[in-house]
């Protein structure tokens, strides 16, 4: 991989890479743009295969991060951070004490959170040594463990999806087919349960599968057979890039609407999806509710504005398929279509110079 070339393609900012050789830390911290604001975005531990895997994952998932916090209709810019190693084993509190040193060195432009594979005891773990660090205990007055906001306007965009596809927001009688009921799905499922969905869940982690099917009768199937389910909606839930070459001609859903980030393995596929009629609810605008409810900390924590901000992700996605509609073109290119309009409406005001005590020299 050309780095630098990478890096210029898409306009990164930064590129921090942590190492800490006591505790084990190897972290790839990336910043893609802070038009809007400091970047804030998860930090993800995972046992990746090579470390270009790891670094390819950080760029990515931090420019997500620009377009969902533009797109949110938020003040941050987009950044995001991945951890090498299993978060089963690997882990340890001198590795969080020393990342939350490396977000202190970069003085706010960075702000981080839970994602795959951390919790909201690592992030009290950082917040001994910065206070760059959201969704930390609400003991400490902040917003605790995101995942419920993300699963409730993700629940919030599916109905926008279904009423888009079906004519009516109602998921009475309707099968999902759920991949991965981790945090964020398991409290989505209690949603989907609760207005009488259909619920085929599957996952790689058996004990997660049990708790699905004994709390919401759900019908377990293998990892692999997610995809062949006859269903209503495909609701990805897991990792990235399920929706693929593969994929797509083996879904028989007629919308797609989850938590997972990256979900398409490249633009192309949300192309395929326009052109079958499959009702895709872009990743980044679903799964704000998260990112919305920790940035909420940034003003206060109250937990009733950031839900009544995180119901609207309902208008937010509907927003998406107007324009789509309008301009015809696929969703998700809808979505970044709206976002950019907002960094770019902005990044032009941003260019007035403002003067601060630096540029004053003094000589006496
Ligand atoms: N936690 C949050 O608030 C947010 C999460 N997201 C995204 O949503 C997705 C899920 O996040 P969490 O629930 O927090 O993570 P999690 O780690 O709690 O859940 C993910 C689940 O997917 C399962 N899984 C992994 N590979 C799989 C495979 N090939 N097939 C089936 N299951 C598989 C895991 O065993 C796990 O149970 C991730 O892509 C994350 O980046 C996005 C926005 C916010
Ligand atoms: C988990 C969130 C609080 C932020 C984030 O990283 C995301 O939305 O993907």
């Amino acid at each position: 991989m050309e780095l630098f070339t990478y890096l210029e393609e898409y306009d990164y900012e930064q590129v921090v890479f942590c190492q800490d050789k006591e505790s084990g830390l190897k972290a790839i911290i990336a910043i893609h743009d802070t038009t809007l604001g400091p970047a804030l975005g998860g930090t993800r531990m995972w046992t990746y295969d090579t470390e270009e895997d790891a670094i390819i994952d950080a760029l990515r998932l931090s420019r997500g991060m620009t377009y969902k916090n533009a797109a949110a209709g938020l003040n941050l810019g987009g950044g995001k951070t991945v951890i090498i190693g299993d978060p089963k084993k690997d882990k340890n509190e001198a590795m969080f004490r020393a990342f939350g040193r490396y977000i202190q060195g970069l003085n706010g432009r960075y702000i981080t959170a839970e994602d795959v594979g951390t919790t909201v005891q690592d992030m009290d773990t950082i917040y001994q040594e910065t206070n760059f660090v959201t969704g930390i205990s609400p003991a400490f007055g902040s917003s605790g463990n995101p995942s419920p906001a993300t699963a409730f306007g993700v629940y919030r965009g599916m109905k926008a999806a279904v009423n888009e596809a079906f004519g009516s927001d109602s998921l009475e009688g309707k099968v999902v087919a759920v991949q991965g009921v981790g945090n964020v799905a398991y409290h989505l499922c209690r949603h989907l349960h609760e207005e009488g969905a259909q619920l085929v869940v599957t996952d790689i982690n058996k004990e997660a599968v049990q708790r699905a099917v004994d709390d919401f009768g759900a019908k377990a199937v293998d990892p692999d057979d997610i995809y062949d389910v006859e269903c209503d909606i495909y609701a990805p839930c897991a990792l990235g890039a399920t929706v693929n070459d593969d994929t797509i001609s083996r879904l028989s859903a007629k919308v797609i609407a989850g938590s997972a980030n990256n979900q398409l393995a490249e633009s192309r596929h949300g192309e395929a999806l326009y052109e079958k009629g499959i009702v895709y609810a872009p990743d980044y605008v679903i799964n704000a509710g998260g990112v919305i409810n920790v940035a909420d900390e940034l003003y206060g924590y109250n937990r009733e504005r950031a839900m009544n901000r995180i119901e609207k992700i309902y208008d937010n996605i509907a927003k998406v398929f107007e324009i789509s509609r309008r301009d015809s073109i696929p969703t998700n290119v809808a979505a970044d279509r709206m976002a950019e309009e907002r960094i770019n409406g902005l990044n032009k005001s941003r260019s007035t110079f403002l003067q601060n005590e630096h540029h004053i020299i003094s000589r006496r």
